[in-house]
C-alpha cells in the first residue's frame, strides 16, 4: 500500500507501507499509481514527497512474490509515470533504497538521503539486472564506470559515497522527509528536472569475430 497525506506547503506525502523494508509488492506498485495520480490531479498539490514507513524507503522487489508470475502493475511503467511527473517529486531516503527501491528513488526528480541510509542495486547477487530502469536511469546521473561498478559488484553504499558520486542531492542528518519537503517547495513551479541522455561510446574499429 502507499499512504496519501497533504503536507504544508502544497505538498503531497506518499507513504510506502509494507512491512518489513516497504518492499514493492502488487499492492504497494498499485498504490503508487494511485497516490501519484491523486497528487497530480490535484491543483493544490505543487509538489510529492516520497517515503517509506518506519524510516525505511524501500528494499527493492518484494522477494515473498518471486515465487509466483508478476501480477499488478509493472515496476518500468509505474517508475516511468514518476519521472514523467510535471510536478517536482522528491524522494526522503531513510534506512536502506535497494534494488527496485533505489530505481524509485531514480525515477523521482530529487533525492534526499539520511546520513544512515545504505543504497545499491544487488540485483546480480539474486541473478537478476536491475531491469526496472537502473541500468538506464544510474549511467545518465553518474556516468558509465560508476554505474557499471555498483551494477556488476551489487555493493552498497553509504549516503556520503551516494552523495560523492551525484547518486543524491543532499545528505542530512535530521529528518529527510522533512528536507525534502523544503526542497520540493523551493522547486515548485520550476519544469521537473530531466536526466542527461546516455553517452555514447564510441567503437574506433572493430576486428571482424571469427568463429574457426
Ligand atoms: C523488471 C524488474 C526487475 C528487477 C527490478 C528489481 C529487483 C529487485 O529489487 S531484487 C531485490 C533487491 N533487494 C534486495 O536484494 C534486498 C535484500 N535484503 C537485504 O539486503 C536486507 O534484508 C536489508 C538490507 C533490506 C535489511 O537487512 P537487515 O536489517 O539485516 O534485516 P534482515 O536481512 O533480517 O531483513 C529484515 C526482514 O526484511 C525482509 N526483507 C528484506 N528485503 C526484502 C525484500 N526485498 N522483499 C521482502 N522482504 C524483504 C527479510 O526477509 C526479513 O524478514 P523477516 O524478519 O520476516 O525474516
Amino acid at each position: 500500500m502507499a499512504r496519501y497525506t497533504r503536507i504544508p506547503g502544497s505538498l503531497a506525502l506518499i507513504t510506502l507501507t509494507n512491512p518489513p523494508v516497504n518492499a514493492l509488492s502488487v499492492a504497494v506498485r498499485q498504490g503508487i499509481i494511485d497516490t501519484m495520480s491523486r497528487a497530480l490531479s490535484d491543483p493544490e498539490v505543487k509538489g510529492v514527497v516520497l517515503c517509506g514507513e518506519n524510516r525505511k524507503f524501500c528494499g527493492g522487489a518484494d522477494i515473498r512474490e518471486f515465487a509466483g508470475p508478476m501480477k499488478g502493475p509493472h515496476l518500468v511503467p509505474t517508475f516511468d509515470s514518476i519521472e514523467a511527473a510535471e510536478k517536482p517529486v522528491v524522494a526522503a531516503i531513510e534506512g536502506v533504497a535497494l534494488g527496485g527501491g533505489l530505481e524509485l528513488a531514480l525515477a523521482c526528480h530529487y533525492r534526499i538521503a539520511h546520513v544512515k541510509a545504505r543504497l545499491g542495486l544487488p540485483e546480480v547477487t539474486l541473478g537478476l539486472l536491475p531491469a526496472a530502469g537502473g541500468t538506464q536511469r544510474l549511467p545518465r546521473l553518474i556516468g558509465v564506470p560508476a554505474a557499471l561498478d555498483l551494477i556488476t559488484t551489487g555493493r552498497h553504499v553509504s549516503a556520503q559515497e551516494a552523495l560523492k558520486l551525484g547518486i543524491v542531492d543532499r545528505v542530512t542528518d535530521g529528518d529527510a522527509r522533512e528536507v525534502a519537503a523544503e526542497l520540493a517547495r523551493s522547486v515548485s513551479g520550476q519544469a521537473s528536472r530531466t536526466l542527461p541522455p546516455l553517452p555514447v561510446l564510441r567503437v574506433a574499429h572493430l576486428s571482424p569475430f571469427r568463429l574457426n
